[in-house]
């Protein structure tokens, strides 16, 4: 019934200040920004274009090109990934020539696959590029820089001589991604002015020397890193919005368990359910804590880098490329587990899942792939084991492995299940496993005379090291969280039991990693297996006020089944006659090709 909330009776159960909570999930960003990250989906996204020209261009090519774009009198695309190269920017090959006669650089496309693909805006809309193209000076090649190249005439938006310009087409499913039109751009020897290479960084003096810069040549990869520690906070949004639906949902679907003539059991109540559902709730929770975290630590990296100070940049690209690919997964992962979770109708458009998960998925791809993101944790994980010799003692996330030989003995000295409750008993597990897995990657590596070969085939093992490490991080920073005040009836013993749940599962999850470096036995291993279980009991009556404190309108979530009222049914079926196949009874076609088989008469007994 319209106005009647089929949710209150769950409502009622919380045990905590669900304004309160509401303003923890906030953080320090409102409403406007979470709807904001998603509306630029369907539209342009100024995203990188805009990061980029202030990370690499000079102050007098800012003061040129920034207005304009930011008043979208031009509209720019981060103009990267070619057909041929998107992981391994130094092998792009589009290339930017200069020629001293005339003070240009000449843009071409020397082969096939170095058309530029995948840049969002690039098909249809983008007047700009930000080309990364390989800097030749006189024959020589200085590798990749950024060049802000026309395409397209603000008079008729025709494109320009020498730019062939396409959409390269439909992407996975009918998603809200194909609203955005990733571009494909051949260069035919365009020509721009000198000063159109972004020059912050290095330059090209009017007579042609090439100025290296002298700063880590790594700033120039900066608005990568810019958009990966924004897309940690993109996964807890995406992730949140497909908890709260099949939250919601799996509290108003009832299915079995009647027993004389008494509702159904609600699925929610189902131990299975909430083995699934309630970690993904959790996590959305240490997602968000943790991008907090991060957008924190990014900010410190721009103050640092302001004052040439370059120390905790190796951290912030490991941080940024590391939780990127982590919780980009969790986050992909989840939202088809939440399909799942609300059994034939999550399929249906109307529930909102399938588009979330459509647009959503490519994020484990873009901003660089998840395994080629784990690696450079890897690489930075045993660059600083190998540091440790020479008495370089590591500091922020790594500090852990400056007790690497500490870790190297230890074994939990958990009894009890509730003893997986103490935040220092969990961190020292976790520490204990990934110093472990890293170590142990290292000991390996040692072994191999040429350490690329050696890393290379330590690659698999390596990325596990990497997945650890960053799930380290997680786990200490919903901790730390908490170590916060947070105010209000109940909040922090409910959080205190979504970080619980978030790293006991991941225990439980792998397991194998603990048993096999031999930080937790078997028996402490059940042990927290059944402290997860209560857990579960603990935030049931509280799994609804936990999932409105994300203060998600029906309107962003868009989904009959997450609806804040729980009038599933009616408005499930509702939605489906507004499909336009239900406009007509008899279908089309019927006439012309299903009725002639219908009437066709029987011929000895057979159809
Ligand atoms: C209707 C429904 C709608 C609702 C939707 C609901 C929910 C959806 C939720 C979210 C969606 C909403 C918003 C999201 C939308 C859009 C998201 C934003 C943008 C998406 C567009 C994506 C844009 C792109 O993809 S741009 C292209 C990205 N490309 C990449 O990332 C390339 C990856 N490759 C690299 O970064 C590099 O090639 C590399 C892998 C790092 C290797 O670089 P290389 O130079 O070869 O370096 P090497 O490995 O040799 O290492 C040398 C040295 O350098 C250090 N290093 C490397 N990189 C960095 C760096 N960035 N910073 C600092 N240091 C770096 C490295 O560690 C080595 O150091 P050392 O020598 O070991 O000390
Ligand atoms: C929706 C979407 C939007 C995008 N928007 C933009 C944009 O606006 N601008 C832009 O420039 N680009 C954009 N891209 C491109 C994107 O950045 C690249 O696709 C991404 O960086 C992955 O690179 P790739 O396609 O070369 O993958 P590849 O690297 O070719 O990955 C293929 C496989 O190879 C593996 N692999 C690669 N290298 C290694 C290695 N060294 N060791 C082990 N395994 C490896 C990967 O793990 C993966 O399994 C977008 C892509 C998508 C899907």
């Amino acid at each position: 019934m319209e106005g009647v909330d089929h949710l209150a009776h769950e409502r009622n159960k919380a045990q905590f200040d669900v304004a309160v909570m509401k303003a923890v999930w906030a953080g320090s960003r409102d409403a406007y920004e979470l709807f904001h990250r998603f509306s630029r989906l369907v539209a342009n996204d100024p995203e990188m274009f805009i990061p980029a020209i202030k990370a690499q261009a000079t102050e007098e090519q800012q003061k040129q090109w920034l207005p304009l774009a930011n008043k979208m009198k031009i509209i720019g695309s981060y103009t990267q990934t070619e057909l041929g190269h998107g992981s391994n920017v130094r092998g792009l090959e589009t290339t930017a020539t200069f020629d001293p006669k005339t003070d240009e650089f000449v843009l071409n496309s020397p082969t096939l696959t170095a058309t530029k693909w995948w840049p969002g805006g690039l098909g249809k809309i983008a007047t700009h590029a930000l080309a990364h193209a390989r800097l030749i000076i006189d024959d020589k090649d200085y590798g990749v820089h950024g060049f802000l190249v026309q395409l397209r005439s603000l008079d008729d938006h025709l494109t320009l001589p020498g730019i062939t310009i396409g959409d390269i087409g439909m992407k996975y499913g009918s998603g809200a991604y194909n609203t955005m039109d990733n571009g494909s751009l051949i260069f035919d020897h365009v020509r721009i002015p000198r000063n159109q290479m972004l020059m912050r960084l290095s330059q090209v003096t009017r007579e042609g020397k090439y100025v290296p810069s002298n700063v880590p040549r790594q700033l120039s990869y900066g608005t990568m890193v810019y958009v990966r520690q924004k897309i940690v906070f993109d996964a807890s949004i995406a992730l949140s919005r497909a908890v709260c639906i099949s939250t919601r949902y799996s509290a108003v679907r009832r299915q079995f368990g009647s027993h004389n003539g008494s509702p159904e059991t609600q699925v929610i109540d189902y131990k299975t359910q909430q083995a699934r559902l309630f970690p993904l709730l959790a996590s959305a929770y240490a997602i968000r804590f943790v991008s907090e975290w991060l957008n924190s630590f990014y900010k410190d990296l721009l103050q640092r880098l302001e004052a040439k100070d370059f120390s905790t940049l190796p951290e912030a690209h490991a941080c940024t490329a590391g939780l990127k690919s982590i919780t980009t997964s969790v986050a992909a992962d989840g939202i088809e587990e939440c399909r799942k979770l609300c059994g034939g109708h999550g399929y249906l458009t109307s529930s909102g899942l399938p588009e979330l998960s459509a647009v959503y998925i490519p994020a484990c791809t873009y901003e660089g792939d998840n395994v080629v993101m784990l690696l450079q944790v890897a690489r930075y994980l045993m660059k600083t084991i190998s540091q440790l010799k020479s008495g370089n003692k590591p500091v922020g996330t790594t500090a852990y492995l400056g007790r690497a030989e500490q870790l190297m003995q230890y074994h939990s000295d958990v009894l009890r299940a509730e003893d997986w409750l103490k935040p220092n008993v969990v961190v020292e597990a976790f520490e204990a496993r990934a110093a472990r897995m890293s170590m142990a990657c290292a000991q390996n590596l040692s072994k191999f005379n040429n350490p690329e070969d050696g890393f290379q085939e330590l690659s698999a093992d390596l990325v596990e090291a990497a997945t650890a490490h960053c799930q380290l991080i997680i786990v200490s920073k919903f901790i730390e969280k908490l170590q916060q005040d947070i105010p209000g009836k109940g909040v922090k013993e409910q959080l205190g039991v979504l970080r619980s749940i978030y790293a006991l599962f991941l225990l439980h999850k792998h397991i194998g990693d603990f048993l096999s470096t031999d930080c937790i036995t078997p028996k402490q291993g059940y042990l927290a297996n059944e402290q997860l279980r209560s857990l579960y009991s603990q935030v049931r009556p509280n799994a609804i006020a936990l999932v409105d404190a994300f203060n998600y309108t029906d309107h962003f979530l868009s989904s009959v089944l997450g609806r804040y009222d729980g009038n599933v049914y009616p408005k499930l079926y509702e939605e489906a006659w507004k499909d336009p196949l239900n406009d007509t009874s008899i279908p089309d076609g019927f006439h012309e090709y299903v009725q002639p088989m219908l009437k066709q008469p029987l011929h000895h007994g057979r159809l």
